[in-house]
């Protein structure tokens, strides 16, 4: 048999640290949504006991390190699968570009071997599988909008955001999340207004969102790749309505509503930039396979 699944990438609506934990996590209050920006993930199963990767990607690797392989080493134990299966991973989403390109790829993985096997699970019981692997596998599996707290694997639902475009700049420069995290000081750092996007999204107000856009990690990220202010400001010379990077970076991503603005955002920030991305903001479920 076989199937295949869309694997989002996201952004950070807002992305705020609130203390480091015992566990050495940090505690996190996030608004995260997904866009129109995704790997593709064909999965076949097979009589042999193994598990396949096929990852056309010279970016990402081919074994157990990849977060999609690990997902289906995950589902196969926790499930007792006893056959095999074969994972095609066809990559579009940056990687290492805070867009959360592995997370969903894990994301997918779980979903899909659930459908391919016939399992009786639920997306909670997935999303528990896949904080196992990361912070922010739980919130992929669900897709659509939500609100991210504890280390990210608390999830609870929230509107899709108003209709609109976003475009997104990756500089060439991958960022551990990692070394972001650890340089962050929490007292120092900007922290954004989460109760007032969780209300721009729950009263569907295009402006309020724009307005509350903010992430604790971009002071760092900035710090380290000065780049990252300057595509922020580019973005914003442009026309556009807001502009942030998502996650720990280093992709900055801006939102503007018609089109012909999207493009002309484009347009100026390919003189400063390679890799330029037009997506439309999914911010549902309904649109993951
Ligand atoms: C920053 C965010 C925002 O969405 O995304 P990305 O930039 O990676 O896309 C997430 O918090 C990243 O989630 P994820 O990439 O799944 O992180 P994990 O693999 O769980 O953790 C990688 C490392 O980040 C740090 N980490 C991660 C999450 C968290 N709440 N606190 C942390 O301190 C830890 O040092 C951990 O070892
Ligand atoms: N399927 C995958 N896609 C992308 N990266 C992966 C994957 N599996 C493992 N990785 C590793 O995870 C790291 C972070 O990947 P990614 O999810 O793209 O970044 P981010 O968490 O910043 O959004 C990379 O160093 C990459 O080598």
């Amino acid at each position: 048999m076989y199937i295949m699944e869309k694997a989002p990438a996201k952004i950070n609506l807002s992305l705020d640290v609130l203390h480091k934990r015992k566990d050495g996590f940090h505690e996190v209050e996030m608004v995260m949504t997904t866009i129109d920006l995704a790997d593709r993930i064909e999965l076949t199963s097979l009589k042999k006991n193994k598990i396949v990767l096929e990852a056309e990607s010279r970016y990402v690797p081919n074994d157990e390190r990849n977060l999609a392989y690990l997902a289906a080493k995950k589902m196969k134990k926790h499930y007792s699968i006893t056959g095999g299966v074969h994972i095609k991973l066809t990559k579009h989403v940056p990687v290492a570009a805070g867009l959360a390109g592995g997370s969903s790829d894990a994301a997918a993985v779980l979903r899909g071997m659930a459908r391919l096997f016939d399992l009786d699970t639920t997306p909670g019981e997935l999303a528990e599988i896949g904080a196992e692997i990361g912070s922010d596998v739980s919130f992929c599996v669900h897709g659509g909008t939500a609100l991210a707290t504890g280390r990210g694997e608390k999830i609870e639902e929230l509107p899709a955001p108003p209709p609109c475009w976003v475009v997104l700049a990756k500089p060439p420069i991958g960022v551990s999340t990692k070394t972001i995290y650890q340089a962050l000081d929490i007292k120092e750092a900007g922290h954004p207004d989460t109760s007032s996007m969780v209300e721009a999204l729950r009263t569907g107000d295009y402006e309020k969102m724009c307005q509350s856009v903010g992430n604790t990690l971009e002071g760092v990220t900035v710090r380290l790749y000065p780049e990252v202010a300057q595509l922020k400001e580019h973005m914003l010379q442009a026309g556009a309505d807001t502009s942030l990077m998502s996650g720990s970076g280093p992709t900055v991503f801006s939102l503007v509503e018609p089109d012909v603005k999207a493009r002309r955002i484009c347009n100026h920030l390919k003189g400063f930039c390679d890799e330029v991305y037009m997506v439309r903001v999914l911010g549902t479920k309904e649109t993951l396979d």
